[in-house]
């Protein structure tokens, strides 16, 4: 770690899950109930000192926990108006790239650049170090293991990190084990970034949010931009959703960067046409029309004061080792929409009214009608699903859910969130020790009675979006 302390900010942004309204938030005209979680990705930024004379402009950002997990980039200022357009440059024999967080710099460090001109003195960009941290359970263990053992020829260095990744060799963590031991909160992968078996927390989102946040709040003055204000943070949700649909080619919901700045909350979306009209990162116009598009009004609803979990309930996830193209599956779902439209539109509507009524029973600390509430909303899904054609709730999945309910008194419910598919479950169950203790056994038997793979992820949903930490977390994994 450098000495100045000071010039050292650390931001996270948490994963997400949708308990209800996949497909439907994608219409304006729908919402989504969407919760934040415990996992969180955190991004810290510091100065990089140079010896007198050396004059360098370069920003590292690097991920230590995975190998081969650091990106360099030289940047300029792009001609008529581009921005602050950044290059990568080679580490090691060859080049690695990350649109993600290349395209994150491109956005991040225009708004930056034009933003610091107003009021102050126009602003430089001097060269940082960004480094990543993210929470175990963003990826499988098990099956990053896996992996590397596949990989096998050399383990790199280092070893592998604590009990967290002890136990990668032979399974995942228990969840309890992570809660109740203080395992190390960040595990040491055994393999590349792109090798890593994601468990689907909606890792870019966090990422693309909490690497946007750290960057403005290393280089923005306070009375500029604070990201914990409600006005920093509106800036921040429309450059982390601009920069993230530039990064993944399309524009989506975007409830995943939602829940990354503002935590859980009945989410409208923005019409897509607010960023139709910005160019392509450097491009003539780019740095304008982005000042622009961030600093104005947007159409998204938060509510935040909607979602709430009632005392002594938690959401918790099961990881189902399998995988759902969610593309694939998103794109049937429509054309069966635009198909028949008159029958899709009667199936949203009353799906829309379910959702909402979830949202409801668990604000209102209606305990008693969680279990009806949550199975009126599966029972439409899987019509959806027939409908369609797409596995949006599969059998494999009705079972599961149903079994958890019947055999563990904890379970109140559940339902396959976001888009559906074979590889997670979201549980809303007693927060305690012992129904932990007995959800863990009986995945662990299910899976060995299924041939399958489910496992209970440690965590939980959490209310609480993007925040400032300190730096004692991070100890041990900053220079
Ligand atoms: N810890 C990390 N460090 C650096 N980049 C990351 C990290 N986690 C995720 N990313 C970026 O996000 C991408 C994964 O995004 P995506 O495939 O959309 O998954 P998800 O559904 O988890 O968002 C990675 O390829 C990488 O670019
Ligand atoms: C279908 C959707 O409404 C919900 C998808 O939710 P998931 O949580 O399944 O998504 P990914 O992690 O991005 O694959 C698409 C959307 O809202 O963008």
């Amino acid at each position: 770690m450098t000495g100045k302390e000071d010039h050292t900010t650390a931001v996270s942004a948490p994963g997400k899950v949708l308990l209800a309204g996949g497909y439907l938030v994608l219409d304006r005209a729908y919402s989504g109930l969407v919760f934040g979680l415990s996992a969180r990705i955190n991004v810290i930024a510091q100065e990089i000192h140079t010896s007198e004379g050396v004059h360098l402009t370069e920003i590292v950002v690097e991920s230590p926990q995975f190998l081969e997990a650091q990106w360099r980039y030289g940047y300029h200022l792009a001609d008529q108006d581009g921005g602050i357009k950044v290059t990568q440059l080679q580490v090691g024999s060859r080049i690695v790239p990350n649109p993600f967080v290349e395209t994150t710099l491109n956005y991040a460090l225009t708004y930056i650049a034009q933003a610091g001109t107003h009021k102050h003195k126009k602003h430089s960009v001097k060269s940082a170090r960004l480094t990543i941290l993210a929470d175990n359970d963003y990826y499988s263990h098990q099956a990053s293991a896996a992996a590397a053992a596949a990989a096998a020829s050399g383990g790199g260095g280092e070893s592998v990190s604590s009990s967290a990744s002890t136990s990668s060799s032979s399974a995942t963590p228990p969840a309890s084990s992570i809660n109740a031991l203080n395992v190390s909160r960040f595990a040491r992968f055994p393999t590349t970034l792109g090798d890593a078996h994601k468990t689907g927390l909606g890792s870019s989102a966090a990422l693309v949010t909490a690497l946007s946040a750290a960057l403005l709040t290393h280089y923005l003055p306070l009375q500029i931009l604070d990201v914990s204000s409600p006005e920093g943070k509106q800036i921040l949700h429309n450059l982390a959703q601009a920069a993230h649909c530039a990064a993944q080619g399309k524009v989506g919901s975007g409830f995943d960067v939602a829940a990354a700045v503002y935590g859980s909350s009945l989410y409208r979306r923005f019409s897509p046409s607010v960023l139709a009209s910005v160019p392509e990162a450097g491009s003539p116009g780019f740095a304008s029309k982005l000042l622009e598009v961030v600093q104005s009004e947007w159409d998204t609803e938060v509510q935040k004061d909607a979602v709430s979990l009632p005392a002594g309930i938690a959401m918790r996830m099961c990881d189902v080792d399998c995988g759902s193209q969610t593309v694939g599956m998103v794109k049937k779902v429509l054309a069966w929409r635009a198909k028949e439209p008159e029958a899709a539109k009667a199936l949203w509507d009353e799906l829309q009214r379910r959702n909402e009524a979830v949202a409801s029973v668990l604000r209102d600390e209606r305990t008693g009608e969680i279990s009806a509430a949550l199975k009126a909303v599966r029972e439409l899904v899987r019509e959806m699903g027939t409908a369609s054609g797409v596995p949006i709730e599969p059998e494999s999945q009705t079972e599961l859910l149903d079994a958890l309910e019947a055999e563990v008194p904890g379970v109140y419910g559940g339902v396959v969130p976001g888009a559906g598919g074979f590889d997670a479950v979201a549980l809303l169950v007693q927060d305690d020790t012992e129904t932990l203790a007995q959800i863990e056994e009986f995945v662990e038997s299910w899976s060995k009675a299924k041939g399958s793979q489910v496992s209970l992820l440690g965590v939980k949903g959490e209310m609480e979006g993007v925040r400032k930490e300190t730096l004692e977390a991070y100890h041990g994994w900053l220079r």
